[in-house]
């Protein structure tokens, strides 16, 4: 396992350029597997999850033609869904969250989709009921062997039949999954409370321009007008928001003067004012942001009344709870306090223990809030070794170990590198002091 060494304390300056999106590529390139024909996929960032989806997809059979870096040509027209069925499938195919939206183009183009108990961060309970209800609704028979935690569907004789249908939860995987088998199901679906953030939105521009009829996209009802097949196409992914969040914090909690370019403002949501709440100066300059260094720190922003700020996660266009850990480790040194109440994921703030070593104030109440009580400077966060245990407590943890005084070592950096291209290069690039080891 690798290893990250800091030497924090140290102002960072310039700019940097997020990474393709990685939740939207796992999506985008499940649906490559919708077509026989060629599909161009832009902006993919190489990373691990997107590295192992790749592979999963290179051994179902896909066609993979590298072109540019972060531009490859997928082309799935002699797919091998015998593959599914193979011990190799059931390992690779459980590596990663993102996995599970193979099942619904397969459903949809083959009639049969399998795949193991997906992983991803452990970061509390993490169903996959939306995604299964959603097949069977379509007329699939669902099956899941509980010994080998082995799910399956298969569609009836004459294929999938579009329905009414209202989700348990607007999951963001289930959504995408849905949409992708009922694009190719006979007649009309509706999918109401759907997952309607920007990557889903990104899905679903990318099936219509392979000829799906989907609309409703951006809101919480996707209706879907099956067609028989669908065709190529070229599409780019966003450039990653939770990235994007990521080096808002940086910059606030090292004192870095830091523009993130083209970052695609109109697909932020909340992520800015959120920031802002912590009294951050985010400013918009063209598609970019520039923040100033916080030379005299940042203070939080009381509601109206004047009681205690609380940032909670709620599904989009609500604030994500992927960045709820950045929010977190920022507001340990804001001027004030902060309430982070992360609603969705059970295990996701533990790591605070890490900081706390490190000098943080901070009082975990339950395992889904903490309040934060912000130093303001007056007491630097110390070095220390620590683990990373799932990517956004890790990227916390790093902008910690940058902004602490002395060397501090982080271990298990593959979760980080999971989600965060080349991160020691790039950061070094603006001036940080980081080795891999
Ligand atoms: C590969 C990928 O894209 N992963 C993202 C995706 O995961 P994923 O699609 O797995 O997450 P889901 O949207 O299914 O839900 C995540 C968790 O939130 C809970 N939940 C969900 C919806 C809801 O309305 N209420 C609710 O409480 C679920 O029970 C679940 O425990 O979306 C999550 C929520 O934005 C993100 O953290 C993950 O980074
Ligand atoms: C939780 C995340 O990823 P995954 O769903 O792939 O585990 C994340 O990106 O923060």
């Amino acid at each position: 396992m690798g290893i990250f060494k800091i030497e924090g304390g140290i102002p960072l300056k310039g700019e940097i350029t997020p990474q393709g999106a990685k939740n939207e590529a796992l999506q985008i390139l499940c649906a490559v597997l919708l077509t026989g024909e060629k599909v161009r996929i832009n902006n993919i960032p190489d990373i691990i999850d997107i590295n192992k989806l790749i592979t999963l997809l290179g051994n179902l059979g896909v066609k993979i033609q590298r072109n540019e870096p972060g531009s490859i040509t997928f082309q799935a027209d002699e797919v091998n869904v015998g593959y599914l069925e193979t011990e190799a499938f059931k390992k690779e195919g459980g590596a990663l969250r993102g996995s599970i939206m193979i099942v619904g183009p397969l459903l949809a183009r083959f009639g049969r989709g399998y795949i193991p108990k997906p992983g991803g961060d452990k970061i509390g309970r993490r169903r996959l009921d939306t995604h299964f209800e959603g097949f069977i609704n379509l007329g699939a028979k669902f099956r899941y062997n509980r010994e080998d935690h082995f799910y399956g569907v298969e569609s009836p004789e004459g294929g999938l039949t579009g329905t009414d249908m209202l989700l348990d939860e607007a999951s963001v995987t289930g959504t995408a999954n849905i949409v992708m088998a009922a694009v190719l199901a006979k007649g009309v679906t509706t999918v109401y409370n759907a997952a309607c953030e920007p990557y889903l939105q990104q899905l679903c521009k990318m099936l219509n321009s392979m000829g799906a009829k989907i609309t409703g996209v951006g809101s919480n009802l996707l209706t879907i007008e099956g067609v028989e097949s669908l065709g190529g196409c070229e599409h780019r992914i966003l450039p990653d928001m939770i990235e994007i969040g990521s080096w808002i914090g940086l910059a606030a909690m090292t004192k870095s003067e830091i523009t993130i370019k083209n970052v695609s403002w109109e697909n932020l949501g909340l992520i800015p004012n959120t920031f802002r709440k912590l009294g951050i100066t985010i400013e918009k300059r063209g598609d970019d942001i520039y923040i100033p260094a916080h030379t005299n720190g940042y203070e939080v922003k009381t509601d109206i009344d004047g009681s205690i700020l609380t940032i909670a996660d709620a599904p989009w266009p609500g604030f994500t709870p992927d960045l709820l850990s950045i929010v977190l480790v920022v507001a340990t040194q804001a001027k004030g306090d902060v309430l982070i109440h992360q609603k969705m994921f059970e295990s996701r703030l533990f790591f605070v223990d890490k900081l706390i070593d490190m000098g943080a104030k901070i009082m975990l109440c339950d395992p889904h809030r903490a309040v934060v009580m912000g130093h303001n400077f007056e007491s630097q966060l110390k070095a220390t070794t620590m683990s990373s245990p799932d990517i956004r407590a890790g990227i916390s943890l790093l902008i910690a170990a940058l902004s602490a005084k002395g060397t501090s070592t982080i271990q298990n950096i593959e979760q980080i590198d999971r989600g965060y291209e080349r991160i020691d290069e790039r950061l070094r690039a603006i001036g940080a002091k980081i080795v891999r080891a």
